[in-house]
């Protein structure tokens, strides 16, 4: 047989042809995954919020971000990057998530995410609240094993439980140590601050192998030097990102359900996330967009370009090692 003649990916809509306010909003004018023969990387939408201990609304978080991502062009002069062309990126839509059971709703999202794993599509997940992640972690430490989480969120979310229950958005990180399915060597929170319940709540934490990298530690010593030490943190095996919007400070992400002053600029969170080039992500997610305490469209904006440099990160990952 002779080989084929390999694709060019497809890209998004052209917007100096099809103006960029109009038509489909699927992610960044992407494709859809029913419009490619395979897709290397999916945005997948979990409009779930039933986790939530605060202000309600993550559950129009994906069509939020899908509708902030129409701006977004498609070279990355930072990174040195064509996301969308040296892989194929698609829209994914999103996982039917009952509101009312919790558990099934986990069980929904872990078969999505895991059906697109076993296509070899990698996956950046947009909630949705962060209760949302645990199954996403056990899609994939069930193929990778242990993996480091970089934990993006003015919160832990490494509580025990929310009245009596085990699955929310404070418990995802402690259910998923739990089970085993993080490396525990190589884990970190960046951008924590705020009130906590008790000092045991970090002597807790800790216990999980959770590095803590704060608010104030980046405003202390800046962004570039503390992403060097998170990266180190990380460096040796698959890594995944989980995105809380509200790492942000409500002056750069106001929709969300539980804000904390203090928070990083958009500008700092670029800064890490760009220090992170060169890992083995596998995985990353954007969660706690609630559009209604939203305005501007800034964290709709700051949730689109967030997952644009995940995508990013995810095209200088899947580079032949020569020319990373
Ligand atoms: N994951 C987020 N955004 N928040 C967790 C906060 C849990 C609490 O109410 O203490
Ligand atoms: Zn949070
Ligand atoms: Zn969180």
């Amino acid at each position: 047989m002779p080989k084929q003649p390999e694709r060019a990916p497809i890209g998004p809509v052209d917007a100096s042809v099809v103006p960029r306010y109009g038509g489909e909003a699927t992610f960044a004018r992407l494709p859809r995954l029913d419009q490619v023969p395979h897709a290397d990387v999916a945005l997948l939408g979990v409009p779930f919020d039933s986790g939530v201990s605060y202000r309600p609304g993550a559950r129009f978080g994906p069509g939020h971000i899908r509708q902030s991502s129409r701006l977004l062009r498609p070279f990355n002069p930072a990174l040195g990057v064509e996301p969308f062309a040296e892989q194929q990126v698609v829209d994914a839509g999103d996982v039917v998530c009952n509101p009312f059971d919790i558990g099934a709703a986990v069980e929904s999202v872990d078969s999505a995410v895991s059906e697109l794993l076993d296509r070899g599509t990698k996956v950046v997940t947009l909630g949705g609240d962060h209760t949302i992640t645990l199954p996403v972690l056990r899609a994939l430490s069930r193929r990778h094993g242990a993996i480091a989480v970089l934990h993006f969120d003015a919160h832990l979310d490494t509580w025990e439980t929310y009245f009596g229950e085990p699955y929310t958005h404070g418990t995802p990180f402690r259910r998923a140590a739990e089970e085993g399915l993080l490396d525990e060597t190589r884990c970190a929170h960046v951008g924590i601050r705020g009130p906590l319940y008790s000092p045991l709540d970090l002597v807790r934490d800790a216990k999980l192998g959770f590095r803590v990298f704060t608010s104030d530690d980046i405003e202390a010593r800046g962004a570039a030097a503390v992403s060097q030490d998170v990266r180190a943190r990380l460096d040796g095996g698959p890594v995944y990102v989980s995105v809380d919007i509200d790492v942000l400070d409500p002056a750069h992400a106001p929709g969300t359900g539980t804000p904390e002053i203090g928070g990083l600029s958009s500008r700092e969170l670029l800064v890490m996330l760009r220090g992170l080039a060169g890992l083995e992500i596998v995985g990353a997610d954007v969660v706690e967009v609630s559009p209604s305490y939203d305005h501007a469209e800034i964290t709709g904006l700051a949730a689109a370009n967030v997952a644009y440099e995940l995508v990013s990160l995810l095209a200088l990952g899947a580079r032949p090692l020569s020319s990373r």
